[in-house]
């Protein structure tokens, strides 16, 4: 009977390393995503409070969050770029919806 040795056998261990790995990053998912539905929620209160387009898309307001959670990385020793662009994609998305937000209750 054949046995598993040397190569192989690292390379049994890299998958189920992987394996374990993606179920972490699938748990992390979830809180991320339940992070985002609570962002959602203020977005969209936001989006009620606001007098007009200009003050829905606030450029300055998305520079000020861009600049806090660039900081933010770099405290946590984790690439900033990489949660900037996250950052302006995800504002991005939340910008139009709060424009429909706010078209609604205007
Ligand atoms: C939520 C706001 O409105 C918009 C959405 C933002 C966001 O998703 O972080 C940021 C600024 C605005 O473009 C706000 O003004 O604070």
């Amino acid at each position: 009977m054949a046995t598993i040795q040397g190569n192989d056998r690292d390379a049994q261990a890299d998958k189920e390393q992987l394996a374990a790995v993606r179920v972490a990053v699938d748990e992390v998912d979830e809180q991320i995503v339940t992070l985002i539905a609570r962002r959602e929620r203020l977005i969209k209160i936001a989006g009620t409070l606001k007098g007009d387009d200009a003050e829905v898309r606030a450029p300055d307001r998305v520079e000020k969050i861009i600049e806090h959670v660039r900081s933010a990385a770099v405290a946590k020793d984790i690439d900033p770029d990489i949660v900037e662009s996250t950052y302006r994609a995800m504002i991005s998305g939340f910008i139009e919806l709060e424009m429909r937000v706010h078209k609604d209750n205007s």
